[in-house]
C-alpha cells in the first residue's frame, strides 16, 4: 500500500527560554512511507530525528502539521506503533517472558493465557533469546535487553515500528549480529520500519529509503535517496557492490558539506 505513512507540514517549535526567541527544530517536513518499507532517517545531532520519531509515536505533538497512518491521524500514542529506543525501556522487575506478555496482554486483553504464552514464545525464539525467558534485565547483557525490547515491539504486531538508535549503544560485534537478526526479521515480517540512525553503513544495509535531514535549527528534509542495492544484500558482501561505495560517499558528502546549506526554502530532490 502506497502513501500507508503520510506526514505534512510537519514543524516544531519550542518555546524561547528567559524571554529569547523561539527554537524552530524543524519545517515543513514532508515525507510518505509506503506499507513494507524501511526508512532511516539520517542526520546530525539537534536536526530533530527524536523528535519527528515522538511525533510519530503519538508522545509529542508537533506545532504544526498533520501525519496519518493507515488513513487515521496520529494524535497519541497507540499499541498501532512499536516502539524501541537505544536504552531498552524494561520493566527491571519482569522476566523477559514477563516483560513481552505484558504488551501482548495489552494489545489482546482477552487472549488466553497459553495464547500469549506461545505468541510471546514464538517471539522470544525469533530473537534468539530461547533458554534465557525466566531472566531480569539485570541478568541480561546490553544486546540481549536490545533483543528483548525488539521482540517485545514485534510481538504487539504494530502497523509500524519505530526505531530511535536501537543498537547505538551496543558494540560492533553485537551490533552487527543484532543487525543481521533485524534484516532477516523484517524481510520475513514485511514490517514497515522509521529507524533513526548515525551509522551510514547500518542504513545502507537495512533501509529501501534513506532521508538526510539538513543541520538545526530550521531543519528540512534535504533529500530522499532511493537504496540502489540488491533487496537480498548482507552485510558481509555488500561492499562488494560498486553501488555501495557511491551511495556511500554520497550520504557522507551530504553530511560533512550539504548538510549545512539547506535553507528551509530547499526542496526534497
Ligand atoms: N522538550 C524540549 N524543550 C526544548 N527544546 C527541546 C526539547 N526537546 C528537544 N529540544 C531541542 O530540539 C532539538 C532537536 O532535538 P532532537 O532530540 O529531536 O534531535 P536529534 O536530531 O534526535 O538529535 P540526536 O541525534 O542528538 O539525538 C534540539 O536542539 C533539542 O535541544
Amino acid at each position: 500500500m502506497q502513501n500507508f505513512l503520510q506526514v505534512q507540514g510537519l514543524r516544531k517549535a519550542f518555546p524561547g527560554t528567559g524571554g529569547g526567541a523561539e527554537l524552530v527544530v524543524f519545517d515543513d517536513v514532508n515525507f510518505t512511507i509506503d506499507r513494507g518499507e524501511f526508512v532511516c532517517i539520517i542526520g546530525h545531532s539537534g536536526c530533530g530525528k527524536t523528535t519527528i520519531l515522538n511525533v510519530l509515536a503519538g508522545l509529542e505533538a508537533p506545532t504544526d502539521g498533520h501525519s496519518f497512518i493507515d488513513g487515521r491521524e496520529i494524535s497519541g500514542p497507540s499499541l498501532d506503533r512499536g516502539v524501541v529506543f537505544q536504552s531498552h525501556a524494561l520493566m527491571p522487575w519482569m522476566t523477559v517472558r514477563g516483560n513481552i506478555a505484558f504488551a501482548v496482554r495489552s494489545k489482546w486483553p482477552d487472549w488466553s493465557r497459553s495464547k500469549v504464552d506461545s505468541h510471546v514464545q514464538q517471539f522470544i525464539d525469533m530473537v534468539h533469546l530461547t533458554g534465557s525467558e525466566d531472566k531480569k534485565p539485570s541478568q541480561l547483557s546490553g544486546g540481549m535487553k536490545q533483543r528483548v525490547g525488539i521482540a517485545r515491539a514485534f510481538a504487539i504486531q504494530p502497523k509500524m515500528l519505530l526505531l530511535d538508535e536501537p543498537f547505538g549503544a551496543l558494540d560492533a560485534l553485537t551490533r552487527g549480529n543484532i543487525q543481521d537478526e533485524l534484516v532477516t526479521i523484517v524481510r520475513g515480517t514485511q514490517q514497515t520500519v522509521f529507524m533513526i540512525t548515525h551509522d551510514v553503513d547500518e542504513a545502507i544495509l537495512l533501509s529501501d529509503k534513506i532521508f538526510l535531514m539538513s543541520n538545526g535549527p530550521r531543519a528540512v528534509l534535504a533529500e530522499i535517496v532511493t537504496n540502489p542495492l540488491p533487496k537480498d544484500r548482507t552485510r558481509a558482501t555488500m561492499h562488494h557492490d560498486p553501488k555501495f561505495y557511491e551511495l556511500r560517499n554520497h550520504l557522507i558528502d551530504f553530511l560533512v558539506h550539504r548538510s549545512k546549506s539547506y535553507a528551509s526554502t530547499s526542496s526534497v530532490q
